[in-house]
């Protein structure tokens, strides 16, 4: 990276950086920049922008509100029951169980299927069927795969084929998101530039359709969007065409480059948290019982349709929404995001004396490292240094005291470090919807099927556990044993 790096544990530390005081984020992959930026040398960043982050957050957050998430949903089921039909057409090719399936390896197929919700329910890019939908898609693994590849575009060199991939899907874009871009353009011009104004018109408009459709979710009616409804919902789409616009990119390049963003944001995050989850639960028949047994109350109360209102309620489904958090604290989808310093940053002021006192030097970089901030919740720890791993983070020789999503149903026990989605100015406005996609999921295969991975210490044998769980080839096989 080029730079010092701290890594700091301390909440009072840590909180004037992750409110932008001081600081700013960076990623500081130099493949991540080149790959992300909107052409060569015109980088774009709109979290460290003072004035367009906090509107453009607004269009995220009215994107992904409760009505976003009700028009997303069925999406999000269609696709992922497209998967599930291929792992239940595996099983039988593979002469399982009648009715039973298999998903062949779990790290392939839920990349597939994160990128696939990134397309079809994030950026809800609108590509026709067939032949060409399966290239970007190859196009778009590809792309991923360079992101925090070596920085050498040899020939051949992961960011090489990205690059040339990203010229492709911008290729392949630019035509199918023109109609967003030029309506955005209009409402730009209106807004007389200011990006404020666009982002109040478009989110009050948005709200006020969106009110209705949220009253009936509430209401457990469960109707198709209506037109103006759809019409004035505000998409992930706008969000990011419109953050472009307010940093003065406004061709239909930087529209195309700037859904890859939105499927950026959501893709490897959304496969991480599906891949970790899935593991885990399926190394713990007792948790997969309770989550069927809480499904079952659900059908009986509710009836079977897994509503937005069913999955986005922790009230409705408690012990559901606890095994995902408690998935997500003990192997987060994330290590965290970095900030660099824009002022010097004094460390350990009032604790143990001048001694334990820093000053870090404006330029350095620091990292909330969140497996590292789990392990030392004063909740769960102890304190007690003198082993390696605490008894709630030891999945390797402690499974059923670490992964206990029951923690998270009371308050004297809940967690109270919990960084996987962030915090502060930049808590990730996605996370209703990771949830949602991640509990939709669970209960669509458990409502079924028993899990059971066919190497049950597949977690154990990962050929790498940082930054990302990454299991070794051919240990990652899942059964699904009909119920
Ligand atoms: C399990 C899945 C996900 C995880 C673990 C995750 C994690 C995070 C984290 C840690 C941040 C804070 C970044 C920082 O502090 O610099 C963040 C921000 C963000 N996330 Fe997510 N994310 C997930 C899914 C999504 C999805 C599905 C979207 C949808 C588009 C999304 C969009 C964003 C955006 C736009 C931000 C920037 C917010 C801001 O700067 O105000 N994320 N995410």
């Amino acid at each position: 990276m080029g730079v010092p790096l701290y890594v700091l544990t301390q909440p009072a530390d840590l909180r004037g950086p992750y409110r932008d005081q001081g600081a700013e984020p960076d990623v500081p992959f130099s493949s991540f920049r080149r790959l992300m930026e909107v052409a060569p040398g015109r980088p774009y960043d709109v979290q460290a922008d003072k004035a367009a982050h906090g509107p453009w957050r607004r269009m995220f957050l009215s994107a992904l509100g409760p009505a976003g998430l009700q028009a997303l949903l069925p999406r999000a089921q269609a696709v992922m029951q497209a998967h599930l039909a291929q792992w239940e057409a595996a099983g039988t090719a593979a002469g399982g169980r009648s009715g039973g399936g298999c998903i062949p390896s779990l790290f392939r197929q839920v990349r597939l299927l994160s990128v696939d919700l990134a397309i079809e329910v994030i950026a809800e890019v609108p590509l026709p069927p067939g032949v060409e939908r399966i290239a970007f898609r190859e196009q778009l693994l590809c792309f991923l795969d360079g992101l925090f590849g070596l920085p050498l575009a040899l020939p051949g060199s992961s960011v090489a084929r990205a690059l040339a991939a990203k010229e492709e899907l911008v290729a392949a874009l630019g035509p199918l998101v023109a109609a967003d871009r030029q309506r955005m353009a209009k409402r730009w011009r209106a807004a007389g530039s200011s990006y404020a104004a666009l982002v109040d018109t478009l989110t009050a408009a948005s709200a006020a359709v969106g009110g209705s459709a949220a009253a009936e979710a509430a209401a457990g009616v469960q109707a198709a969007e209506p037109s103006a409804a759809a019409a004035a919902r505000v998409t992930v789409r706008d969000a990011v065409i419109s953050g472009f616009m307010a940093l003065g990119f406004e061709s239909e390049r930087a529209a195309a480059v700037s859904v890859l963003h939105a499927v950026v944001a959501g893709a490897d995050t959304t496969r991480f948290a599906l891949f970790n989850t899935l593991a885990l639960v399926a190394m713990s028949a007792r948790v997969q019982e309770e989550i069927f047994a809480e499904q079952e109350r659900v059908v009986a109360e509710h009836g079977p349709e897994l509503s937005a209102r069913v999955l986005g309620s922790a009230a409705i489904t408690p012990y559901l929404d606890a095994v995902v958090r408690e998935a997500m604290r003990l192997l987060p989808a994330t290590p965290g995001n970095m900030r660099r310093l824009t002022a010097d940053l004094r460390v350990g002021a009032g604790r143990g004396g001048p001694a334990s006192e820093l000053v870090i030097p404006k330029g350095s970089m620091v990292w909330r490292f969140v497996p590292l901030m789990h392990c030392l919740d004063p909740v769960l720890w102890d304190g007690d240094t003198s082993v390696d791993v605490p008894a709630h983070m030891d999945w390797r020789s402690n499974f059923e005291g670490a992964f206990r999503p029951e923690r998270w149903l009371s308050e004297d026990t809940k967690p109270k470090y919990y960084y996987t989605f962030g915090s502060d100015n930049h808590l990730c406005v996605g996370q209703n919807l990771a949830y949602m996609e991640v509990k939709l999921l669970l209960a669509m295969l458990l409502r079924k099927y028993r899990l059971q991975l066919h190497t049950p210490d597949m977690l154990a044998r990962a050929s790498q556990m940082f930054p990302f769980v990454i299991p070794r080839r051919g240990t990652d096989r899942v059964l699904l044993e009909p119920r």
